[in-house]
């Protein structure tokens, strides 16, 4: 075949394949990937699960909730995107919708009300996220794990300890989902900084309670000539920001919409890096060695096909975020303890 037929066969497997994507078809063979969300049905659930069936990655989506669930599977099951949507209530039907899972998001679990820590949450939550974890280690022992369930510094601890006992654990699949401060902090900083928040970027390191949540804006791009008074303010405003939303909805529960938004995320970059895409990197509380005295921390990580594949160093840090590095360690520290003490009980 001459060069110049070939070149023209070429492109047309080009323009073929380009106007296909414009209609949203695969034009490369994506991998069947199954994701679960357990707690489906509730505030976070059921918009993380509308985003989740807007993701071409997914091929199977299984939806959990002690009930409610087969009617967000019907609703849901109708929009024109790839995946498979299956509804299962009740726990004689975790099993089925773990089996095969890929990625497991945990959204299940009670909300803060104006006046409440995160930590106030423990004592109901961590019943559920030991339950649902040792399901996890029996059906599907191989997922990749998004915790969303609070109190987050607590919840991954236990899970971990629950995979422990099972002898399924596997430090790289489990993930504390932090994604939520990313976001918070990317919006205020554009804000201040005047750029467009599409632009930004900006780390955010520790945990996931107050001022365990330590965004660097010193490392933040674009970078900005902001003042330190500017600097603490948009820390302050990120810590805070969940009880921001806590005390807006005056009871009626906390971030749903922007934590789906920060899920769907999260769990995207976890698919991607199954599927092999290099350079997945998102922030996330996980087992770390970064700071020596806390088992887990949230830092940059490096997202692969077996999950974790690298802890990005905390680079350099201003005077301010080393402060608050010192800060944080007490309470995240004593947050992980009371999680393995419950979950070794
Ligand atoms: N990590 C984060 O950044 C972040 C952000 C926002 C909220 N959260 C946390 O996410 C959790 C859920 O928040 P929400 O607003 O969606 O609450 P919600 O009450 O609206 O929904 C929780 C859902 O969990 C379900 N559930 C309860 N027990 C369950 C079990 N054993 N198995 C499966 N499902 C179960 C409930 O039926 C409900 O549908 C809370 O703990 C909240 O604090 C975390
Ligand atoms: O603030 C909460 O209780 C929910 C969540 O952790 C958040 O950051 O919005």
């Amino acid at each position: 075949m001459r060069p110049s037929m070939l070149r023209s066969i070429h492109s047309a497997v080009s323009r073929s394949r380009s106007h296909l994507a414009r209609r949203g078809y695969a034009t490369e063979p994506v991998p069947e990937r199954k994701v679960a969300i357990l707690g489906a049905a509730g505030g976070i659930g059921q918009p993380l699960s509308l985003l989740m069936k807007l993701n071409p990655l997914v091929s199977t989506l299984s939806l959990y909730d002690i009930a409610g669930t087969p009617g967000v599977a019907a609703d849901v099951s109708h929009i024109n995107s790839r995946s498979e949507v299956a509804g299962y209530a009740g726990e004689e039907e975790l099993g089925k919708a773990l089996e095969g899972a890929d990625v497991v998001i945990i959204p299940a679990g009670v909300p803060r009300k104006p006046g409440m820590t995160r930590d106030d949450l423990f004592n109901i939550n961590a019943g559920i996220v030991k339950s649902l974890a040792t399901a996890i280690a029996k059906y599907c022992p191989h997922a990749l794990v998004n915790m969303i369930s609070n109190p987050v510094n607590s919840t991954v601890p236990i899970a971990a300890e629950v995979f422990k006992k099972a002898g399924t654990y596997d430090e790289k699949r489990l993930f504390g989902v932090t994604t939520l401060d990313v976001v918070r902090a990317k919006t205020f900083y554009a804000g201040k900084a005047k750029v467009p928040v599409a632009d930004v970027n900006v780390p955010v390191i520790g945990g996931h309670a107050g001022v365990t949540i330590l965004p660097l804006f010193s490392q933040a791009t674009p970078s900005a000539n902001l003042n330190a008074d500017v600097i603490e303010a948009l820390t302050k405003r990120t810590q805070d920001g969940g009880t921001e939303v806590v005390t807006a909805k005056a009871g009626k529960g906390s971030a749903t919409l922007s934590m789906a938004y920060a899920g769907a995320i999260f769990a995207d970059a976890c698919l991607k890096g199954l599927n092999g895409v290099p350079d997945v990197v998102e922030c996330s509380y996980v087992q770390s060695n970064i700071i020596s005295e806390l088992p887990f921390f949230a830092s940059k990580v490096r997202i692969g096909k077996n999950g974790v594949e690298e802890i990005l160093g905390l680079g350099s840090l201003s005077d301010f975020e080393q402060e608050g590095l010192e800060k944080l360690k007490s309470e995240l520290k004593s947050s992980i303890e009371k999680g393995i003490k419950f979950a070794s009980q």
